[in-house]
C-alpha cells in the first residue's frame, strides 16, 4: 500500500505526475516568460538568499535546462523508470545539474537537488507552505460536507489545526506518554513473529516482512490516535478492522487514478465511485471509534474518575478543534502514519540481515543498555546512538518519501541565479541528494557509523563529517514537516531494539537482492522473507 503523492508531498516524475498535469491547475501566473524577468536588485530585496549572475539579471524558468516531455515519457515507458522515479532524479541531476525543469504539457515543475537549493526554497516557502494541490481529496470532503484535515487544508486553516497537533506530537517529553501503548503493540508483534516462524517449514522464516510490519504500523498508530486496540496483529483480525485496513488501502490505491482522470469522467469510470466508497468506510469507522472513546471519557468524568488518555483525549478535551475537524484530522494522521514507518522498518531489517557486523554491534549496544531483554524505556533510547544511527542510515538509503513538494504561492522565489514567480511548483529531490557521493561518501553502502558523533562501544571512532544542513531531510523540513516524526521514531526504535533483543535476523537461503520501487513511497520490489533465530535466554 502507498500513501498518495499529494498527501505526503511526493511529486514524482512518473506516470502519476504526467497524468497529474491535466489535473493540477496551471501552476504559473499568466506570462511567466521573459516579460516578467526582473532586474536582480529589485527581486532580491527581502529575500534571504545569495544570488549573483554575471549580467546582474536573474534567469527564469525558460532558461532552465531540462528533459523534453517525450524524453521523460521514453524513460518511463521504455526504459523501466515508471516505478523508479527516485533513480530518475539521479539521472536527470547528472544530466542537467542541481536545478532543472520538467514539463508535461501545461504542467511545469522546478526540480532542485542540492542542499543549498533545497534550503533556498524552504526559506522562501512562506508562512503557510503547501506541498501540492490535493483537489481530489478536497472534492470528497466537499461532497460529504467534511472539514479539511492536515493534508488537505492550507493557509490559516492548516495552521490552526497544525498548532493544536504540534505540542502533543512533536515535543519529546510529550510523546513519551505513548511509550507504553507502543510497547504493548511491539510485544504483540514479537508474539506474531514467534507464531509465524514456528509455523514455517524451517521453523525460522517469516514470509513477507513488509506485510507483517504494515499490520504493526497500523496497530501502533491506531493505539495512539484512537486510544484503542484494533486487533491487526491477531490471528483472526476483527471484521471492522479488516474493513478499515481495506478502506485505507483502496482509497490510497485509487487516489492517483482519480487524480489522473478528468472530473467529467467520474460518472463513467469506476475510480471515483470506489474512491468515495473507501473514504466513506474510512470516515465512518474512524468516527465510530472516536465516538466510542468520547462516550467512555464522558462516562468516566460522570463517575468522578480521571479521564486520562492519550492523543484523542487531549484533542477532544482541548476543544480547540471542532468534532468534525477531529474526525478528519485523526483519519489523515492514520493515513500518513502506517506504511511510512512499516516500510522503513522493513528496509532496516533487510540490511541488518545482510550485515551481521552491524547487527551484532546493534545487539551489543541494546544488550549493554538493557541487559536480560529488559524492555527499553524512552530514557534508554537516548543511550542507544547506534540504534538511532541504523534507522537514520536506512532513511538515507531509502527516504520513504523520496521527493517532497512545495507549491509556493505566497512569494516569488529565487534559487541560485533563477527567479520564479508565485505559484511555482518545486520538487525537492531528496533521494538524489542522499545518494550524492559529495554529500555521503560511498553513498550506496549501508554505513550507520556515518551518523555517530561520539564513540560507541565496539564501533570504530567516527570518521565522517557532519552532514551538510538540508542534505538529509527524510521527514521534510520547515513548518510543514512531518508531524508524526517523533511518534514514528519511537515506534521504530522500540520495535527494532526489541526484535534485536530476541532474534538474530538472517536472509533466507539464496535470498535475492531487493531493490526499491517508488509507488509514491519507496517499497520493496518483491517480498522480503527473513529468518528469525531466537537469541539465547
Ligand atoms: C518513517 C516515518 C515517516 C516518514 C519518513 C514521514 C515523512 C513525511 C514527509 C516527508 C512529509 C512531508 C513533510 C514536508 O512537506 O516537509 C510528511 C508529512 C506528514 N506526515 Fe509523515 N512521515 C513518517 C511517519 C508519520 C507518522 C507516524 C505520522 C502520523 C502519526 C505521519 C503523519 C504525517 C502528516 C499528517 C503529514 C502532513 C503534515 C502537514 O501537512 O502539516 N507521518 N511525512
Amino acid at each position: 500500500m502507498s500513501v498518495p503523492a499529494a498527501a505526503l508531498g511526493s511529486v514524482r516524475l512518473s506516470r502519476a505526475l504526467q497524468s497529474r498535469m491535466g489535473c493540477l491547475r496551471s501552476l504559473h501566473a499568466a506570462g511567466s516568460g521573459s516579460e516578467l524577468r526582473p532586474g536582480a536588485s529589485s527581486v532580491r530585496r527581502n529575500l534571504d538568499v545569495q544570488t549573483t549572475t554575471d549580467t546582474g539579471r536573474l534567469k527564469t524558468i525558460d532558461d532552465l535546462p531540462g528533459p523534453s516531455m517525450s524524453s521523460s515519457l521514453y524513460l518511463m515507458l521504455f526504459k523501466g523508470y515508471s516505478e523508479k522515479s527516485h533513480l530518475m532524479q539521479v539521472l536527470q541531476k547528472n544530466q542537467h545539474g542541481p536545478i532543472w525543469r520538467s514539463k508535461y504539457g501545461s504542467f511545469e515543475m522546478v526540480n532542485v537537488a542540492s542542499p543549498e537549493f533545497i534550503a533556498q526554497v524552504i526559506r522562501q516557502e512562506g508562512r503557510y507552505p503547501v506541498r501540492v494541490d490535493m483537489s481530489h481529496w478536497k472534492d470528497y470532503m466537499d461532497l460529504r460536507g467534511h472539514d479539511y484535515g492536515l493534508h488537505t487544508s492550507s493557509g490559516t486553516e492548516w495552521y490552526q489545526i497544525r498548532k493544536q497537533l504540534n505540542p502533543k506530537m512533536l515535543k519529546l517529553g510529550e510523546v513519551s506518554v505513548y511509550a507504553s501503548s507502543i510497547q504493548e503493540v511491539v510485544g504483540d508483534m514479537l508474539q506474531r513473529i514467534e507464531v509465524l516462524r514456528c509455523r514455517s517449514q524451517d521453523q525460522a522464516t517469516v514470509p513477507d516482512m513488509a506485510a507483517e510490519l504494515y499490520k504493526f504500523g497500523f496497530e501502533a498508530v491506531s493505539s495512539i490516535l484512537f486510544e484503542t486496540r484494533l486487533g491487526c496483529l491477531q490471528e483472526d483480525i476483527p471484521k471492522d478492522t479488516l474493513r478499515f485496513i481495506a478502506a485505507v488501502n483502496t482509497m490510497l490505491m485509487l487516489s492517483d487514478a482519480v487524480l489522473f482522470t478528468p472530473r467529467w469522467s467520474r460518472s463513467i469510470l469506476p475510480f471515483w465511485k470506489r474512491f468515495v466508497q473507501a473514504w466513506d468506510v474510512l470516515c465512518s469507522v474512524g468516527q465510530k471509534l472516536i465516538d466510542k472513546r468520547m462516550a467512555e471519557i464522558e462516562a468516566r468524568v460522570r463517575s468522578g474518575e480521571p479521564a486520562d488518555g492519550l492523543y484523542l483525549s487531549y484533542l477532544l478535551s482541548s476543544e480547540k478543534l471542532s468534532r468534525s475537524q477531529i474526525y478528519i484530522t485523526i483519519t489523515e494522521l492514520l493515513v500518513g502514519g502506517v506504511d511510512t514507518t512499516s516500510n522503513t522498518l522493513t528496509w532496516t531489517l533487510y540490511h541488518l540481515a545482510r550485515d551481521q557486523r552491524a547487527q551484532e554491534l546493534l545487539y551489543g549496544e541494546v544488550n549493554s543498555v538493557c541487559p536480560n531483554k529488559r524492555e527499553p524505556t524512552t530514557d534508554d533510547l537516548s543511550r542507544l546512538p547506534y540504534l538511532r544511527a541504523v534507522i537514520k542510515e536506512t532513511l538515507r538509503l531509502y527516504p520513504v518519501v523520496p521527493g517532497n513538494g512545495r507549491y509556493v504561492t505566497e512569494n516569488e522565489v529565487i534559487v541560485g541565479d533563477y527567479w520564479f514567480p508565485k505559484k511555482t511548483q518545486f520538487h525537492l529531490c531528496h533521494f538524489a541528494v542522499c545518494h550524492d557521493e559529495a554529500m555521503f561518501p560511498n553513498p550506496e553502502e549501508f554505513v550507520p557509523e556515518r551518523w555517530l558523533r561520539s564513540q560507541t562501544p565496539g564501533c570504530p571512532a567516527p570518521s565522517f563529517d557532519k552532514p551538510q544542513p538540508y542534505s538529509y531531510v527524510p521527514f521534510g523540513v520547515g513548518v510543514r514537516a512531518c508531524v508524526g516524526k517523533r511518534v514514528a521514531e519511537m515506534e521504530m526504535h522500540f520495535a527494532l531494539s526489541r526484535m534485536m533483543q530476541h532474534y538474530k535476523v538472517k536472509p533466507e537461503k539464496g535470498a535475492p537482492i531487493v531493490h526499491p520501487n517508488t509507488r509514491i513511497l519507496m517499497i520493496p520490489e518483491k517480498p522480503i522473507n527473513l529468518r528469525f533465530l531466537p537469541r539465547a535466554e
